[in-house]
């Protein structure tokens, strides 16, 4: 991988390397773009199969992030970072070891919980940085509102798709049911909705069968099956070349992060089958909203409006897509550009005056 040919590609302004022999720890912070703010972004913890991958995935979600803030209007930059470790071998001292690289940032990154990162492993973080949020008992984490945007896209695309705002009797198969996945199918179980759910975690499925009425699915079927939506909610990459051509669900609306395997591909491939695709970085923003909301005073009516929005900037984008012909990708990259553009703009008139 050419390093800094990939940086420039993908637009980042800094990657940082973290490295710790004792405690041993690898983790990589990368910050896309700090326009709109500071940059904001969860950290996730991962086995990743060598260090490319790792920081694959670092670009990838930290750009996200910036995409994530300009369609929410959420004056964030994108940023995210990974620790490159099995979460068996996670230790209070590696985590603290990484709150001294977030602080040695001075808040140009703000972090908090994404996969295998616990409440708990936040505020021992906390105990190194101020620069964490999504902890507080007020904002209840960031998981229960992001499930919530994505039910509202749900509604958003079905009202788009079939004309209809009734949800009662369709069919939802959801990839991974943790934090958001398991928030998410009360949702839907509340509207009547007949759900089907995968885990590679049996226990996952096992607790949420004593939650609602579902039907457990395997994990190497749950993206064929013929139902009307299919919600990612595990890890990324699920939609690619190999498993777009297994897909009968004429909606995508999930929470997982870099659902498209490759963005511009993917996406397209997607298009020419029909299929109505919710773009993750517009329908998963929820819980960024919630923790800036936290950051910068919780009210909790102002998050719930503000998460809200996501029905209808999701509408925006499928109609722009639908006029110009183009992917609903694409749509939501466009209003994301046009926003950092235009704000890009106006500090330079500001510095100009
Ligand atoms: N937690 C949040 O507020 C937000 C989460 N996201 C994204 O949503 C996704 C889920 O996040 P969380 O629910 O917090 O994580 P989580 O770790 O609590 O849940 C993910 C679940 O997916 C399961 N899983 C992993 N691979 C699977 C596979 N191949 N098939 C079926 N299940 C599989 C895991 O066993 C786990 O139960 C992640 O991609 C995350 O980056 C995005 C925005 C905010
Ligand atoms: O939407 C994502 O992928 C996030 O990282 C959202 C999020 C969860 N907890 C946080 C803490 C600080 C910044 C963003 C987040």
């Amino acid at each position: 991988m050419l390093l800094f040919e990939t940086v420039r590609e993908m637009g980042h302004e800094q990657i940082l390397f973290c490295h710790g022999k004792n405690p041993d720890i690898r983790a990589i912070i990368a910050i896309h773009d700090t326009t709109l703010g500071p940059a904001m972004g969860a950290t996730r913890l991962f086995p990743y199969l060598n260090e490319e991958a790792a920081l694959k995935d670092a670009l990838r979600l930290s750009r996200g992030m910036t995409y994530k803030a300009a369609c929410a209007n959420i004056p964030a930059g994108g940023g995210k970072a990974v620790i490159i470790a099995n979460p068996e071998n996670k230790t209070d001292e590696m985590l603290r070891a990484y709150g001294r690289f977030v602080n040695s940032l001075n808040g140009r990154f703000i972090t908090g919980q994404d996969v295998n990162i616990t409440p708990h492993d936040v505020r021992t973080i906390s105990q190194e940085t101020n620069f964490v949020v999504g902890v507080s008992e007020k904002s209840g984490g960031p998981a229960p509102i992001t499930a919530l945007g994505v039910f509202l896209g749900i509604k958003a695309a079905v009202e788009f798709r079939w004309q209809t705002q009734r949800l009662e009797g369709l069919k939802v198969a959801i990839q991974g049911v943790g934090n958001v996945g398991k928030n998410l199918c009360r949702h839907l179980h509340e509207q009547g909705m007949k759900l089907y759910v995968s885990d590679v975690n049996p226990v996952k499925t096992e607790e949420l069968k004593k939650l609602f009425d579902v039907t457990v699915v395997n994990p190497d079927e749950i993206i064929s099956l013929d139902v009307d939506i299919f919600a990612p909610c595990a890890l990324g990459g699920i939609l690619n070349s190999h498993t777009i051509p297994f897909l009968q669900a004429p909606i995508i609306a999930g929470a997982a992060n870099n659902q498209l395997g490759n963005e511009q591909l993917h996406s397209q491939m997607l298009a020419k089958k029909g299929i109505l695709y919710c773009p993750d970085y517009v329908i998963n923003a929820g819980g960024l909203i919630n923790v800036y909301n936290e950051m910068i005073g919780y009210d909790e009516e102002k998050a719930f409006k503000q998460v809200h929005n996501i029905y209808y900037t999701l509408l925006e984008i499928f109609h722009i897509a639908k006029q110009q012909g183009i992917t609903t990708n694409d749509a939501a990259k466009r209003l994301a550009e046009d926003r950092i553009l235009n704000t890009k703009h106006s500090k330079a008139k500001e510095i100009a005056a």
